[in-house]
């Protein structure tokens, strides 16, 4: 589930904006003019296929390499005329670690802390805070080499902690870890946003931005391809409809006559999956993009018929079909949601 926002009404602002971001190397364009804006206090998920640009992506926002063009700007920083202050304002982890697996966990986390000009005293005190929260102080005293790949994600991520940065960007945050670490990591992304720190979280699963992100941008052929909730996105594509049954043949049949106009009939090629009349399983499926309005029709023909369901599911396209749909060959639909009306 997204992480659920503070509802004042009041717009939050933004931790993170790009506007027509372009990045090339050589004839090869990376980034072909992005937008990009991230509300502070949320997580937003860069979702695209391999070599799309979503860690190019990332280093330009956190100030690794330079943007050919485009305003970027990271807690209200320019990334071009004030890096340092960028860098002041975030922590990143990316797929290369930044843990050395010569030292122990907790000489990691004292190194970063010098980094970051604490004192002795301090730096021991964030580092034990940190190693406690992120389940590592039975293997503090042992090299980093010898921790699992679960473990070392939760050393770099607590290491990028100890600057206490309110906007952090992790890249493929549990790409090779196996499902308990990867909930684990998901639980620990959650904290840090209920703290109220901004996430750009890059992934190329699909579960996890569904899980995590409150806004996902699908990066495909270097533009955005589409970006909304996870929600909004899955609605972008065809396939969502809502399904009856009956347990009665009668009543199957006399709903069948009442949703006539609006089942699509078996010859049309672009049923969704069981999307017609189906006499033996008893049940009827209509197209439908799951809104509320959408199904309040239906539940009222049904209604004016006087007939009653024995089972109502409303069935939504989930993120690898609006992947699949947005990063193929064909790129993004021409239509929207098949309507009903
Ligand atoms: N330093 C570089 N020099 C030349 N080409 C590069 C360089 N860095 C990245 N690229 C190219 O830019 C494209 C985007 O790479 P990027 O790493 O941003 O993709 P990605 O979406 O993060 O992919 P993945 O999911 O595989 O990590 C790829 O075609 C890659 O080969």
């Amino acid at each position: 589930m997204p992480t659920p926002r503070k509802g004042d009404g009041r717009p939050s602002p933004t931790a993170v904006r790009a506007v027509g971001l372009r990045k090339s190397y050589g004839e090869k364009v990376v980034l072909d003019g992005i937008d990009l804006r991230i509300p502070a206090g949320s997580v937003f998920a860069l979702l695209g296929p391999n070599g799309a640009g979503k860690t190019t992506t990332v280093k330009i926002l956190s100030t690794l390499i330079t943007a050919d063009a485009g305003d970027v700007r990271v807690g209200g920083h320019d990334v071009a005329a004030d890096p340092q202050s960028v860098r002041a304002a975030i922590g990143v982890t990316g797929q290369f670690s930044a843990v050395d697996g010569l030292i122990t966990g907790e000489e990691n986390m004292l190194l970063m802390a010098d980094l970051h000009h604490l004192s002795k005293n301090e730096g021991r005190r964030v580092a034990a805070e940190l190693l406690e929260r992120f389940d590592l102080v039975e293997a503090a005293k042992r090299p980093a080499s010898a921790y699992s790949g679960g473990m070392k994600r939760r050393l770099d991520l607590a290491m990028t902690l100890v600057g206490s940065p309110r906007i952090i960007f992790l890249d493929e945050p549990t790409t090779g870890l196996d499902p308990r670490s990867r909930h684990n990591m998901w639980g620990i992304i959650r904290g840090l946003v209920a703290d109220g720190v901004t996430v750009l979280l890059t992934t190329q699963y699909l579960d996890e931005a569904d899980e995590l992100a409150d806004r996902i941008a699908v990066l495909n052929d270097g533009r955005i391809a589409a970006e909304g909730t996870a929600e909004e996105l899955k609605r972008l594509i065809p396939g969502g409809h809502i399904r009856l049954r009956f347990n009665d043949p009668a009543a199957y049949r006399s709903a069948a006559d009442a949703l006539r106009e609006v089942i699509l009939p078996r010859a049309l090629g672009s049923a969704p999956p069981g999307g017609v009349p189906d006499d033996e399983a008893l049940s009827l499926s209509i197209p439908s993009d799951g809104s509320q309005r959408e199904l309040r029709s239906v539940l009222d023909r049904l209604d004016s018929a006087g007939i009653e369901a024995d089972e109502l599911t409303v069935h939504t396209p989930d993120l690898d079909d609006v992947f699949f749909a947005l990063t193929g060959p064909a790129g993004v639909p021409d239509q929207p949601t098949e309507k009903t009306r």
